[in-house]
């Protein structure tokens, strides 16, 4: 592992718990390149790429919230966000038993209560299960219209949908705006969390499309009727 973040920086971002952030990284430098969770090339930019960009999200979600990470994988972005906020309920949905039983041992091992639900975004039993759930999180799974339409049934009216995208966010933002809105969403927005962190080492920074859900998606469809 190369990018270790210097000391300040790992407490910056996860107080006491900074131990379970290097516990995280080494795991995936590990057990998660040979379960094939990521890519073996991935080991040597773990901390910017990963798990900085994946807990500068947390500056978006509310205080004691309970959120939803579709679309896991290896835990990313939901672990790194709940090792940095233990007040966050997170949920980690994946449909694939390959991806989901290492990281049930993870959390297991190192005793993180983090929630692991074994079923994809949009089906029946992760609506039943989670929603209301007020904060979907996600990163690299879908396209943004694909998002919100999984996200819809499980948010209420209020609730967030934070995408992490990269440079093309604002792109895509504009290519499914009406999808968004046919949906119940906002018009949406682009913001960069995190720091850059200037000569200091490994960035934090994450680019985030935020959209908001304010209205249910039948009671949209009922007025365009
Ligand atoms: C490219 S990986 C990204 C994993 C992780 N979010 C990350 O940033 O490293 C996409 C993940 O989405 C999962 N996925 C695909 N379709 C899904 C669905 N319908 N519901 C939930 N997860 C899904 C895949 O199994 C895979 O683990």
């Amino acid at each position: 592992m190369t990018d270790l973040p210097s000391q300040e920086m790992l407490e910056a971002l996860f107080g006491d718990r900074a131990h379970l952030a290097i516990a995280y990284a080494e795991w995936l430098a590990d057990v998660g390149v040979a379960a094939g969770l990521i890519g073996p090339r991935e080991a040597e930019r773990l901390w910017e790429r990963h798990i900085l960009n994946s807990a500068a999200v947390v500056e978006l979600i509310p205080e004691g919230a309970q959120a939803a990470d579709l679309g896991s994988g290896a835990g990313l972005p939901g672990i790194p966000i709940a090792i940095a906020r233990p007040d966050v309920r997170m949920t980690l949905v994946e449909p694939l038993a390959r991806r989901v039983d290492p990281v049930q041992k993870f959390l297991e091992d190192v005793g993180l209560d983090v929630g692991v639900l074994r079923a994809r975004a949009e089906s029946s039993e992760a609506r039943e299960l989670l929603a209301p759930v007020p904060v979907v999180v996600s990163r690299a799974v879908a396209a943004l219209d694909t998002l919100a339409r999984w996200s819809n049934p499980l948010l209420p009216v209020g609730g967030l949908l934070l995408a992490v995208k990269g440079k093309t966010a604002q792109d895509e933002l504009s290519r499914t705006s009406r999808s968004l809105r046919d949906e119940g969403f906002d018009e949406g927005e682009i913001k960069t969390c995190g720091k850059d962190g200037a000569d200091e080492g490994p960035k934090t920074e994450a680019t985030v499309v935020v959209l908001r859900k304010v209205a249910s998606p039948s009671g949209r469809r009922r007025t365009r009727d």
